[in-house]
């Protein structure tokens, strides 16, 4: 489903991300750790399109989001780390109104997302806590079951409930739709619960992909650990 080889983006000063290489399979869930300012967010944005690599190749299902964009985005869904959504609708007006730029979305199916998040969507959006709006964009990327999912920083402000809510539509979605998600995450408990891989971003480098076994949260944080060692200063 992606394949992405020797992409670069530098920005000034030689900063942004170097001769990254990974590929995704279909149906895989792959996750993308680093530290502030690693790099993950410009690499996501050169996947969808969003911005221009300097060198190198993607590929999303056989197309080059560099080239037609668009073409992929009609079967990704994407929440970005900044949240953006219409403040002065409601959050069932956002959600038609999204529903009704997407194709193949099934109403029922929505319902159900907003059942599954137990959030109440006749509220004003500027009205509504981070977490909440943070679902409203979850269900809005995910209405129409798309093939692809990339997923910026997603449950940074969901309690621990609405986090499992979240763990298990990302597996229903890989089981019963095949969707291929990708998905930066500073929670390494995520990663280990939903990841089959995952790779380590340092200074715009992969610097290690990782084989998540058993849902071993402990590798994950040890990897870490020797990977990101700095010293300690105070
Ligand atoms: N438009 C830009 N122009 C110049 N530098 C940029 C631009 N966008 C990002 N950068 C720089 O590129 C580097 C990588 O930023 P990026 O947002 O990709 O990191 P990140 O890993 O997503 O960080 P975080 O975890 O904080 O969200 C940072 O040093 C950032 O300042």
């Amino acid at each position: 489903m992606v394949k992405i080889n020797e992409v670069s983006k530098k920005y000034k000063n030689n900063v942004g991300n170097f001769n990254i290489n990974f590929e995704v399979n279909d149906g895989e869930i792959y996750g993308i750790i680093g530290p502030n300012g690693a790099g993950k967010t410009t690499l996501i944005r050169q996947l969808l399109g969003f911005i221009k690599s300097d060198e190198g190749e993607i590929l999303i299902n056989e197309i080059n989001p560099q080239k037609n964009s668009k073409a992929v985005m009609e079967f990704t869904g994407y929440v970005s780390g900044e949240i953006v959504l219409y403040e002065t609708m409601k959050g069932i007006e956002y959600l038609k109104l999204v529903a009704s730029l997407k194709k193949g979305v099934e109403w029922e199916f929505v319902e159900k997302l907003i059942k599954h998040f137990e959030i109440d969507v006749t509220r004003k959006i500027k009205k509504m806590s981070k977490g909440m709006k943070q679902k409203i964009a979850l269900i809005a990327a995910t209405m129409n079951k798309p093939k692809f999912l990339v997923l910026d920083e997603p449950t940074s402000g969901l309690d621990p409930v609405m986090q499992e809510q979240f763990n298990e539509l990302m597996f229903k979605l890989k089981d019963e739709y095949k969707t291929t998600i990708i998905i930066c995450s500073h929670i390494f408990e995520e990663v280990a619960k939903l990841c089959n891989k995952v790779a380590f971003i340092k200074d715009g480098k992969l610097i290690e992909e990782f084989k998540v076994v058993n849902k071993d949260i402990n590798q994950i944080q040890e990897k870490f650990k020797t990977l990101f060692a700095k010293e300690v200063v105070l």
